[in-house]
């Protein structure tokens, strides 16, 4: 997974207060040489900040930032590197391009490596952005996708070993993001590069992810493979982001149990709900199948997509709705039964951002 022992960037307790307001409380992350990490996170848990101070375009309050082995930020090291001498390739939301230089020349400038060298690597990567027939045009006559696509080929040409990218694809549509994904991916382990990518969509973090950091008000709630997240969400937050859907009022019953509203004991993963305790539980779409001591249910709603029947059903003990996945379309009334492994129960006074 991962192309170096050494860790690229270390943060350590960093803490960040904006607006008189904790922002980030408290994260330790290691990123390490090569690693792809995507993180995730809703609107304001604190992303950009985190990725600003990682740039150095924003301060620490308390906390440590190393970055190749040297202390760039933090108070009790009283030493601060300032964000043109960390060597990073960055993409922030605004793509800020050099308005008088064409798009060729606004990422061979990135390149920096003479300017034939320069020339050849900014094509090349124009090519890979799919802007290869652009290249002679101004910024100002590009759309927002365009002059995103631009910013992304400016950070790769960098040659930085560590890539920051702030909603790199976010203005761009899901079949240019869908061809893209694997082209960054491509190019950043092609050349053992390390990328800390800022993303509120959970596809980037499936397709482009070593390992996915999952940001919730100011902590990292988890931070691991997403397999390992699939299989074992922390918080109710990192199970949506997985895909679990529904979201309805269980009690704990021990021994990987819980007991639905109406009374029914079904076999759960429980994280961290004790028995009896209140909890909500969710669950991925495809936990469903049919069993004939199922639970009694009718089916709302259907829709086709990618190759599967993806249904709503109201289950006769559960409050709410549950998803389901399926080859062809279930009848409308059937005995559903769900899968322990994938249905989730969560203590209630678990956030739910
Ligand atoms: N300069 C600032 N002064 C005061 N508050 C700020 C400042 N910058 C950011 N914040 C607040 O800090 C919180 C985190 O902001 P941040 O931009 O890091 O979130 P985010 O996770 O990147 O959000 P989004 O996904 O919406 O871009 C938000 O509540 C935001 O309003």
């Amino acid at each position: 997974m991962t192309g170096g022992t050494n860790p690229i960037l270390r943060l350590e307790s960093v803490h960040r207060n904006l607006g008189g307001q904790p922002v980030l409380r408290g994260i330790d992350l290691t990123l390490a040489s090569g690693e792809i990490a995507v993180l995730i996170g809703g609107s304001g848990s604190g992303k950009t900040t985190l990725l600003r101070i990682v740039a150095g375009l924003e301060r620490v309050d308390s906390g440590r930032v190393v970055l190749r082995g040297t202390d760039v930020d933090g108070p009790g090291t009283r030493r601060f590197i300032p964000p043109e001498r960390r060597s990073l390739g960055m993409v922030f939301q605004e793509a800020a391009l050099w308005p008088h230089l064409t798009v060729q020349e606004n990422v061979a400038i990135a390149a920096g490596r003479g300017s034939e060298a320069s020339a050849r690597a900014a094509v090349r990567l124009l090519e890979v952005v799919g802007l290869g027939s652009l290249g002679a045009r101004l910024p100002d006559t590009l759309s927002g996708g365009q002059k995103q696509r631009v910013a992304l080929a400016r950070a790769l040409a960098t040659g930085s070993d560590l890539l920051l990218l702030d909603e790199p694809l976010s203005s761009l549509d899901e079949m240019v993001r869908d061809r893209l994904r694997p082209l960054i991916r491509d190019t950043l382990r092609s050349q053992q590069r390390s990328a800390l990518f800022v993303s509120h969509d959970r596809m980037d973090a499936w397709r482009l992810a070593d390992r996915i950091l999952v940001l919730e008000n100011g902590r990292l709630s988890q931070a691991d493979t997403p397999e390992a997240l699939y299989r074992a969400p922390a918080t109710p937050t990192v199970a949506r982001y997985m895909g679990a859907t529904g979201s309805f009022l269980v009690r704990g019953a021990g021994s990987g149990r819980v007991a639905t509203p109406g009374g029914r004991i079904v076999g759960a993963t429980c994280v961290d709900l004790a028995s009896g305790a209140p909890g909500v539980a969710m669950a991925y779409p495809d936990a469903l199948s049919f069993a004939s001591d199922g639970i009694p249910a009718r089916r709302i709603d259907s829709i086709f997509e990618a190759g599967r029947w993806r249904t709503r059903w109201r289950l006769a003990e559960f409050p709410g709705e549950m998803h389901g996945l399926h080859d062809h379309l279930p009848p409308d009334h059937a005995l559903l039964q769900i899968d322990p492994a994938k249905l989730f129960a969560f203590p209630v006074a678990t956030s739910l951002e």
